[in-house]
Protein backbone atom coordinates (compact mmCIF):
# COMPACT_ATOMS: atom_id res chain seq x y z
CA UNK A 1 0.00 0.00 0.00
CA UNK A 2 1.41 3.30 -1.39
CA UNK A 3 1.35 6.49 1.26
CA UNK A 4 1.73 9.78 0.59
CA UNK A 5 4.16 11.34 3.49
CA UNK A 6 4.36 14.76 4.11
CA UNK A 7 7.43 15.30 6.90
CA UNK A 8 7.86 18.94 8.40
CA UNK A 9 7.65 20.17 5.07
CA UNK A 10 8.94 23.96 4.63
CA UNK A 11 9.15 25.48 1.54
CA UNK A 12 10.02 29.53 0.79
CA UNK A 13 10.04 31.37 -2.23
CA UNK A 14 12.06 34.70 -1.67
CA UNK A 15 10.22 36.38 1.64
CA UNK A 16 7.10 34.09 1.44
CA UNK A 17 6.97 30.96 3.15
CA UNK A 18 3.98 29.25 1.47
CA UNK A 19 4.22 25.97 2.85
CA UNK A 20 5.14 26.51 6.76
CA UNK A 21 6.77 23.14 8.77
CA UNK A 22 3.77 20.49 7.38
CA UNK A 23 3.08 17.26 8.20
CA UNK A 24 0.66 14.57 7.36
CA UNK A 25 0.12 11.11 5.68
CA UNK A 26 -2.27 10.58 2.98
CA UNK A 27 -3.24 6.88 3.15
CA UNK A 28 -4.61 4.60 0.59
CA UNK A 29 -8.33 3.29 0.32
CA UNK A 30 -9.98 6.65 0.67
CA UNK A 31 -10.57 10.15 -1.19
CA UNK A 32 -8.96 12.74 1.41
CA UNK A 33 -10.02 16.39 0.30
CA UNK A 34 -7.17 18.69 0.27
CA UNK A 35 -8.34 22.20 1.08
CA UNK A 36 -7.84 25.80 1.39
CA UNK A 37 -7.83 29.54 1.00
CA UNK A 38 -6.47 31.04 -2.17
CA UNK A 39 -2.79 30.88 -1.30
CA UNK A 40 -2.54 28.28 1.54
CA UNK A 41 0.37 26.61 0.30
CA UNK A 42 -1.97 23.26 -1.70
CA UNK A 43 -0.21 23.80 -5.09
CA UNK A 44 2.71 23.88 -3.94
CA UNK A 45 2.51 21.05 -1.47
CA UNK A 46 1.46 18.65 -4.32
CA UNK A 47 4.49 20.43 -6.62
CA UNK A 48 7.08 19.45 -4.16
CA UNK A 49 5.36 15.78 -3.89
CA UNK A 50 6.03 15.70 -7.33
CA UNK A 51 9.28 16.71 -7.41
CA UNK A 52 8.61 19.51 -9.42
CA UNK A 53 9.98 21.66 -6.94
CA UNK A 54 12.76 21.35 -3.97
CA UNK A 55 11.55 21.94 -0.43
CA UNK A 56 13.40 24.59 1.31
CA UNK A 57 13.84 22.11 4.38
CA UNK A 58 11.63 18.40 5.09
CA UNK A 59 10.55 15.71 3.30
CA UNK A 60 7.57 15.01 0.66
CA UNK A 61 7.69 11.05 0.17
CA UNK A 62 5.45 8.12 -1.96
CA UNK A 63 5.87 5.02 -0.70
CA UNK A 64 8.45 5.88 1.46
CA UNK A 65 10.77 7.57 -1.76
CA UNK A 66 11.48 10.61 -2.97
CA UNK A 67 9.17 10.84 -6.14
CA UNK A 68 12.52 11.59 -8.38
CA UNK A 69 13.98 8.01 -7.04
CA UNK A 70 10.60 6.21 -8.60
CA UNK A 71 11.27 4.02 -11.48
CA UNK A 72 8.69 4.35 -14.06
CA UNK A 73 7.12 7.55 -11.99
CA UNK A 74 3.82 7.40 -14.32
CA UNK A 75 3.11 4.12 -12.90
CA UNK A 76 3.02 4.66 -9.86
CA UNK A 77 1.79 8.50 -8.91
CA UNK A 78 -0.50 9.77 -11.82
CA UNK A 79 -1.47 13.88 -11.04
CA UNK A 80 -3.42 16.38 -12.69
CA UNK A 81 -2.07 19.86 -12.07
CA UNK A 82 -1.96 21.97 -15.46
CA UNK A 83 -4.80 20.96 -17.68
CA UNK A 84 -2.97 23.23 -20.17
CA UNK A 85 -0.17 20.96 -19.77
CA UNK A 86 -0.46 19.15 -22.85
CA UNK A 87 0.98 20.34 -26.10
CA UNK A 88 -1.77 22.09 -28.58
CA UNK A 89 -0.61 21.10 -31.76
CA UNK A 90 -0.78 17.31 -31.36
CA UNK A 91 -4.32 15.85 -30.96
CA UNK A 92 -5.35 14.33 -27.65
CA UNK A 93 -4.37 10.73 -28.68
CA UNK A 94 -0.59 10.96 -29.79
CA UNK A 95 -0.19 13.06 -26.84
CA UNK A 96 -0.91 10.17 -24.50
CA UNK A 97 0.78 7.94 -26.95
CA UNK A 98 3.54 10.23 -26.31
CA UNK A 99 3.71 9.42 -22.63
CA UNK A 100 3.05 6.04 -22.77
CA UNK A 101 6.02 5.52 -24.85
CA UNK A 102 8.30 7.49 -22.75
CA UNK A 103 7.09 5.83 -19.61
CA UNK A 104 7.19 2.27 -21.10
CA UNK A 105 3.22 2.02 -20.63
CA UNK A 106 1.57 -0.55 -23.12
CA UNK A 107 -0.44 1.24 -25.55
CA UNK A 108 -3.56 -0.39 -25.21
CA UNK A 109 -3.59 1.89 -21.98
CA UNK A 110 -4.47 4.81 -24.19
CA UNK A 111 -7.33 3.43 -25.85
CA UNK A 112 -8.32 2.63 -22.41
CA UNK A 113 -7.97 5.98 -20.32
CA UNK A 114 -9.43 7.55 -23.58
CA UNK A 115 -12.36 6.01 -23.42
CA UNK A 116 -12.89 6.39 -19.29
CA UNK A 117 -12.13 10.06 -19.80
CA UNK A 118 -14.97 9.80 -22.61
CA UNK A 119 -12.85 11.16 -25.09
CA UNK A 120 -13.08 8.99 -27.62
CA UNK A 121 -14.44 10.39 -30.07
CA UNK A 122 -12.24 13.21 -29.88
CA UNK A 123 -8.85 11.59 -29.23
CA UNK A 124 -7.97 12.35 -32.88
CA UNK A 125 -9.23 16.43 -32.77
CA UNK A 126 -5.84 18.49 -32.04
CA UNK A 127 -5.93 19.43 -28.30
CA UNK A 128 -6.00 23.36 -29.28
CA UNK A 129 -9.54 23.09 -30.21
CA UNK A 130 -10.17 21.57 -26.89
CA UNK A 131 -12.36 23.72 -24.51
CA UNK A 132 -11.31 24.00 -20.64
CA UNK A 133 -13.69 21.02 -19.54
CA UNK A 134 -12.32 18.71 -22.58
CA UNK A 135 -8.80 19.81 -21.30
CA UNK A 136 -9.33 18.65 -17.73
CA UNK A 137 -10.67 15.31 -19.09
CA UNK A 138 -7.47 14.77 -21.07
CA UNK A 139 -5.62 15.67 -17.93
CA UNK A 140 -7.11 12.96 -15.87
CA UNK A 141 -6.96 10.56 -18.61
CA UNK A 142 -2.96 11.55 -18.55
CA UNK A 143 -3.24 10.88 -14.82
CA UNK A 144 -4.70 7.57 -15.12
CA UNK A 145 -2.62 6.55 -17.86
CA UNK A 146 0.02 4.50 -16.14
CA UNK A 147 -2.56 2.58 -13.86
CA UNK A 148 -1.24 4.50 -10.66
CA UNK A 149 -1.59 3.45 -6.62
CA UNK A 150 -1.38 7.07 -5.90
CA UNK A 151 -3.45 9.61 -7.56
CA UNK A 152 -3.05 13.41 -6.95
CA UNK A 153 -5.49 15.89 -8.82
CA UNK A 154 -5.52 20.01 -8.29
CA UNK A 155 -9.24 21.11 -8.72
CA UNK A 156 -10.37 18.14 -10.86
CA UNK A 157 -13.99 19.34 -11.53
CA UNK A 158 -12.98 22.77 -12.59
CA UNK A 159 -14.92 23.67 -16.00
CA UNK A 160 -16.69 20.02 -16.43
CA UNK A 161 -20.09 20.18 -16.91
CA UNK A 162 -22.64 18.77 -14.62
CA UNK A 163 -22.35 14.92 -16.45
CA UNK A 164 -18.66 15.19 -16.08
CA UNK A 165 -18.74 16.41 -12.24
CA UNK A 166 -20.73 13.41 -11.93
CA UNK A 167 -17.82 11.49 -13.80
CA UNK A 168 -15.22 12.49 -11.70
CA UNK A 169 -16.78 11.97 -8.42
CA UNK A 170 -17.51 8.45 -9.44
CA UNK A 171 -14.04 8.04 -10.73
CA UNK A 172 -12.34 8.88 -7.36
CA UNK A 173 -14.85 6.74 -5.35
CA UNK A 174 -13.98 4.10 -7.46
CA UNK A 175 -10.17 4.45 -7.33
CA UNK A 176 -10.76 4.90 -3.73
CA UNK A 177 -12.56 1.41 -3.31
CA UNK A 178 -9.74 -0.13 -5.36
CA UNK A 179 -7.45 0.85 -2.61
CA UNK A 180 -5.55 3.30 -4.11
CA UNK A 181 -4.61 6.72 -2.28
CA UNK A 182 -5.80 9.66 -3.81
CA UNK A 183 -5.59 13.75 -2.78
CA UNK A 184 -7.99 16.30 -4.26
CA UNK A 185 -8.00 19.80 -3.87
CA UNK A 186 -10.99 21.74 -5.09
CA UNK A 187 -12.95 24.73 -3.55
CA UNK A 188 -16.39 23.37 -3.69
CA UNK A 189 -17.44 22.14 -0.83
CA UNK A 190 -20.45 20.65 -1.91
CA UNK A 191 -18.28 18.83 -4.11
CA UNK A 192 -16.15 17.51 -2.01
CA UNK A 193 -18.23 16.66 0.50
CA UNK A 194 -19.84 14.20 -1.88
CA UNK A 195 -16.33 12.40 -2.54
CA UNK A 196 -13.74 12.63 0.42
CA UNK A 197 -13.82 10.54 3.06
CA UNK A 198 -11.27 12.27 4.94
CA UNK A 199 -10.01 15.73 5.11
CA UNK A 200 -6.70 17.60 5.11
CA UNK A 201 -6.92 21.41 5.65
CA UNK A 202 -3.72 24.34 5.10
CA UNK A 203 -3.84 27.77 6.16
CA UNK A 204 -1.12 30.03 5.29
CA UNK A 205 0.90 27.03 4.39
CA UNK A 206 0.19 25.59 7.92
CA UNK A 207 -2.12 22.29 8.85
CA UNK A 208 -5.42 23.34 10.18
CA UNK A 209 -6.94 20.39 10.33
CA UNK A 210 -6.06 16.24 9.29
CA UNK A 211 -9.28 14.79 10.31
CA UNK A 212 -12.39 12.28 9.18
CA UNK A 213 -15.04 14.54 6.98
CA UNK A 214 -17.31 13.74 9.29
CA UNK A 215 -15.36 14.82 12.42
CA UNK A 216 -14.71 17.48 10.76
CA UNK A 217 -18.32 19.03 10.34
CA UNK A 218 -19.14 18.14 13.71
CA UNK A 219 -16.46 19.52 15.57
CA UNK A 220 -16.78 22.72 13.62
CA UNK A 221 -20.93 23.37 13.65
CA UNK A 222 -22.98 22.67 16.37
CA UNK A 223 -26.39 20.84 16.31
CA UNK A 224 -29.18 22.45 15.19
CA UNK A 225 -32.36 21.80 15.24
CA UNK A 226 -35.28 22.86 12.94
CA UNK A 227 -38.99 23.00 14.00
CA UNK A 228 -42.32 24.13 12.84
CA UNK A 229 -45.48 24.65 14.99
CA UNK A 230 -49.27 26.12 14.92
CA UNK A 231 -48.43 27.93 18.25
CA UNK A 232 -45.76 30.07 17.76
CA UNK A 233 -46.07 32.12 21.07
CA UNK A 234 -46.00 28.63 23.18
CA UNK A 235 -42.78 27.36 21.22
CA UNK A 236 -41.17 30.61 21.70
CA UNK A 237 -42.00 30.79 25.40
CA UNK A 238 -40.96 27.48 25.95
CA UNK A 239 -37.48 27.36 24.46
CA UNK A 240 -36.98 30.80 25.72
CA UNK A 241 -37.56 29.83 29.35
CA UNK A 242 -35.57 26.92 28.60
CA UNK A 243 -32.31 28.90 27.80
CA UNK A 244 -32.56 27.25 24.47
CA UNK A 245 -31.64 30.39 21.06
CA UNK A 246 -33.80 30.22 18.81
CA UNK A 247 -34.17 32.22 15.71
CA UNK A 248 -38.15 32.15 13.61
CA UNK A 249 -37.91 32.64 9.95
CA UNK A 250 -41.03 34.51 8.93
CA UNK A 251 -41.55 33.25 5.51
CA UNK A 252 -41.18 29.57 6.37
CA UNK A 253 -42.64 29.74 9.81
CA UNK A 254 -39.48 27.62 10.45
CA UNK A 255 -37.67 27.77 13.78
CA UNK A 256 -33.87 27.08 14.06
CA UNK A 257 -32.83 26.12 17.64
CA UNK A 258 -28.92 26.41 17.65
CA UNK A 259 -27.37 24.48 20.21
CA UNK A 260 -29.81 21.71 20.48
CA UNK A 261 -30.14 18.03 19.70
CA UNK A 262 -33.28 16.91 18.41
CA UNK A 263 -33.86 14.26 21.11
CA UNK A 264 -34.01 16.61 23.18
CA UNK A 265 -36.70 19.62 21.81
CA UNK A 266 -38.54 16.57 20.62
CA UNK A 267 -39.05 15.74 24.69
CA UNK A 268 -39.60 19.34 25.57
CA UNK A 269 -42.31 20.21 23.47
CA UNK A 270 -44.60 16.74 24.12
CA UNK A 271 -44.03 17.54 27.86
CA UNK A 272 -45.36 20.68 27.33
CA UNK A 273 -47.80 19.38 24.57
CA UNK A 274 -46.61 22.14 22.20
CA UNK A 275 -48.13 21.15 18.59
CA UNK A 276 -45.48 20.50 16.07
CA UNK A 277 -45.53 20.04 12.49
CA UNK A 278 -42.02 19.28 11.47
CA UNK A 279 -39.29 18.47 13.97
CA UNK A 280 -35.47 17.81 12.08
CA UNK A 281 -31.91 17.87 13.04
CA UNK A 282 -30.12 20.46 10.74
CA UNK A 283 -26.95 18.70 9.25
CA UNK A 284 -24.24 21.10 9.48
CA UNK A 285 -22.38 21.75 5.82
CA UNK A 286 -18.79 20.95 4.80
CA UNK A 287 -18.92 24.81 3.76
CA UNK A 288 -19.76 25.92 7.16
CA UNK A 289 -17.53 23.65 8.52
CA UNK A 290 -14.63 24.98 6.45
CA UNK A 291 -15.71 28.67 6.94
CA UNK A 292 -15.43 28.64 10.66
CA UNK A 293 -12.21 26.78 10.34
CA UNK A 294 -10.36 29.23 8.25
CA UNK A 295 -11.93 32.22 9.09
CA UNK A 296 -8.37 33.95 10.02
CA UNK A 297 -6.68 32.09 7.65
CA UNK A 298 -7.75 33.88 4.64
CA UNK A 299 -5.10 35.96 3.55
CA UNK A 300 -7.25 37.57 0.24
CA UNK A 301 -11.18 38.25 1.34
CA UNK A 302 -13.53 40.76 -0.45
CA UNK A 303 -15.01 43.35 1.76
CA UNK A 304 -17.81 41.51 2.98
CA UNK A 305 -21.79 42.88 1.50
CA UNK A 306 -23.70 44.39 3.93
CA UNK A 307 -26.75 41.62 5.28
CA UNK A 308 -30.01 42.60 6.03
CA UNK A 309 -32.18 40.59 8.65
CA UNK A 310 -34.80 40.70 6.32
CA UNK A 311 -38.08 39.58 8.74
CA UNK A 312 -36.21 37.26 11.02
CA UNK A 313 -37.72 37.72 14.20
CA UNK A 314 -34.56 36.49 17.09
CA UNK A 315 -35.25 35.60 20.45
N1 LIG B 1 6.81 29.82 -8.12
C1 LIG B 1 6.45 30.65 -7.15
N2 LIG B 1 7.15 31.79 -6.90
C2 LIG B 1 6.80 32.61 -5.90
N3 LIG B 1 5.76 32.41 -5.07
C3 LIG B 1 5.02 31.33 -5.26
C4 LIG B 1 5.32 30.38 -6.30
N4 LIG B 1 4.40 29.37 -6.23
C5 LIG B 1 3.58 29.69 -5.21
N5 LIG B 1 3.95 30.84 -4.62
C6 LIG B 1 3.30 31.47 -3.45
O1 LIG B 1 3.11 30.47 -2.48
C7 LIG B 1 1.87 30.64 -1.81
C8 LIG B 1 1.08 29.36 -1.90
O2 LIG B 1 0.60 29.20 -3.24
P1 LIG B 1 -0.14 27.90 -3.76
O3 LIG B 1 -0.37 28.08 -5.22
O4 LIG B 1 0.57 26.70 -3.30
O5 LIG B 1 -1.53 27.99 -2.97
P2 LIG B 1 -2.88 27.20 -3.23
O6 LIG B 1 -3.36 26.76 -1.88
O7 LIG B 1 -2.69 26.15 -4.25
O8 LIG B 1 -3.81 28.37 -3.77
P3 LIG B 1 -5.06 28.35 -4.80
O9 LIG B 1 -6.19 27.79 -4.02
O10 LIG B 1 -5.25 29.80 -5.10
O11 LIG B 1 -4.67 27.52 -5.99
C9 LIG B 1 1.22 31.87 -2.41
O12 LIG B 1 1.52 32.98 -1.59
C10 LIG B 1 1.89 31.98 -3.76
O13 LIG B 1 1.93 33.31 -4.19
Amino acid sequence: MTRIDVHELTKEYGGTRAVDRLSFTVEPGRVTGFLGPNGAGKSTTMRLVLGLDRPTSGTATVGGRAYASLDQPLRRVGALLDPQAAHGSRTARNHLRALAASNRIAATRVEAVLDEAGLSAVAGRRVRTYSLGMRQRLGIAAALLGDPEVLMLDEPSNGLDPEGIIWIRELMRRLAREGRTVLVSSHLMNETASFADHLVVLGRGRLLADTPMREFIDTQVRPRVRIRTTDDAALGALLDGHGHRAVRDADSGRWTVTDARVADIGKLTARAGVPILELAAEEGTLEEAYLALTADATEYTARPARTTTGQEASR
